[in-house]
């Protein structure tokens, strides 16, 4: 079955629409909608020298996959754009551009949502506060918690805290947040990825996972009393370890995901093993989302030098979820 997948390429100056328009020089086997201002995605097709089909997309008709070099779109217009070059301008554009995904997943015209690179600093620069897709998702959606998840082959790993200053990540690692967090963990792993019973490894917050409380109090004080609110039955739960030794073979072999306390404990170690084929998940919406591993790359917009490995992991992660809540 075709399924839709809007696509929001994202900061308009960034490598968001090359990666797409590189894509989809491949015929695919899903239908893609890019929810994009067109203008922009001739100017960038012009540019990287790439055959570009524009079709308007209409969601009474049947779903139809992409022939080669084919794009669907949903459109919203922006300010004219020099590639590598923000212009806060365009903020309102992007957020639109994400609204539409949202409203037309949560409508049922889309299966699933793919997001492109956006620039957090220019969207603050316009006045409008933002701190990443997740926190906007999970207000768009109106749900209490959401969880960040970056997987790529061999290594999931999911975040207890996400884009906050490292000064006031201690103080948000609290027992019924970061029991939230396990439980939408435990859940989206059982839903989407098809794991009955995950076994999850937890990392400490403090160095040596604080060291028997000398070295800081949140492993005994918050971690380990809302590890063991859990049923045994639902995961095994596995920690608070010391995040310095947890990224091993001989713990990682055995785990099907790793929760660690705040954005960069764990984003580095991910990247490191799959930077470009990896995607950002997030788990605990009503719809599906996910993304590229990657930022704007500002450096590399209308150059063909940006790698698609992520935007096509992204894709193929909305693909297998949208199957597996069928
Ligand atoms: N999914 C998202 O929306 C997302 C993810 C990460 C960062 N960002 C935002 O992007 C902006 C820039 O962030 P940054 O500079 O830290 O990270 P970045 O990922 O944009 O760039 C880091 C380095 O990786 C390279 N790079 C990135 N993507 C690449 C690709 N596809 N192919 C080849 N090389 C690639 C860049 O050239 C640069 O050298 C920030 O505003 C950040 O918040 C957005
Ligand atoms: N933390 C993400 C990463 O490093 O890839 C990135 O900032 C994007 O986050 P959102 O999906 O919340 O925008």
């Amino acid at each position: 079955m075709i399924k839709r997948i809007a696509i929001t390429p994202g900061e308009p100056a960034g490598i968001g629409p090359d990666l797409l328009l590189e894509y989809i020089q491949q015929a695919q086997h899903q239908q893609l909608i890019a929810i994009a201002c067109p203008e922009l995605l001739k100017d960038r097709a012009n540019a990287l020298g790439l055959p570009l089909t524009l079709i308007p997309f209409d969601p009474t008709s049947a779903p139809e996959a992409n022939q080669a070099g084919q794009l669907f779109y949903l459109p919203h217009d922006c300010h004219s754009t020099q590639a590598g070059v923000l212009n806060k301008q365009n903020a309102p554009y992007v957020l639109a551009c994400l609204d539409s995904a949202i409203d037309g997943c949560r409508n049922g015209d889309f299966a699933a949502m793919v997001t492109g690179p956006v620039h957090k600093g220019v969207i603050n620069d316009a006045g409008i506060p933002f701190s990443g897709h997740t926190e906007y998702l999970q207000d768009r959606c109106s749900v209490d918690k959401v969880v960040m998840m970056l997987a790529t082959e061999g290594l999931r790993v999911a975040l207890a805290t996400t884009h906050l200053p490292l000064k006031d990540v201690a103080q948000a690692i609290q027992k019924d947040s970061l029991s939230r967090v396990l439980s939408i963990l435990i859940q989206d792993l059982n839903t989407d990825f098809g794991i009955a019973k995950p076994r999850i490894l937890i990392c400490g917050l403090n160095p040596h996972a604080g060291e028997g409380g000398h070295m800081g109090r949140e492993e005994i004080d918050v971690i380990e009393p809302v590890m063991a609110s859990f049923d045994p039955k639902d995961a095994e739960l596995i920690g608070p370890l010391p995040a310095d030794t947890l990224f091993t073979p001989k713990y990682l072999d055995e785990a099907d995901a790793v929760l660690a306390m705040y954005h960069d404990q764990g984003l580095p170690v991910l990247k490191f093993k799959g930077f470009g084929r990896a995607a950002n998940i997030t788990l605990g919406l009503p719809i599906i989302r996910t993304s590229v591993d990657h930022g704007t790359a500002l450096d590399l917009a209308a150059t063909g030098q940006a790698d698609i490995g992520s935007l096509a992991t992204a894709i193929d992660y909305a693909c297998q979820m949208s199957q597996a809540r069928v």
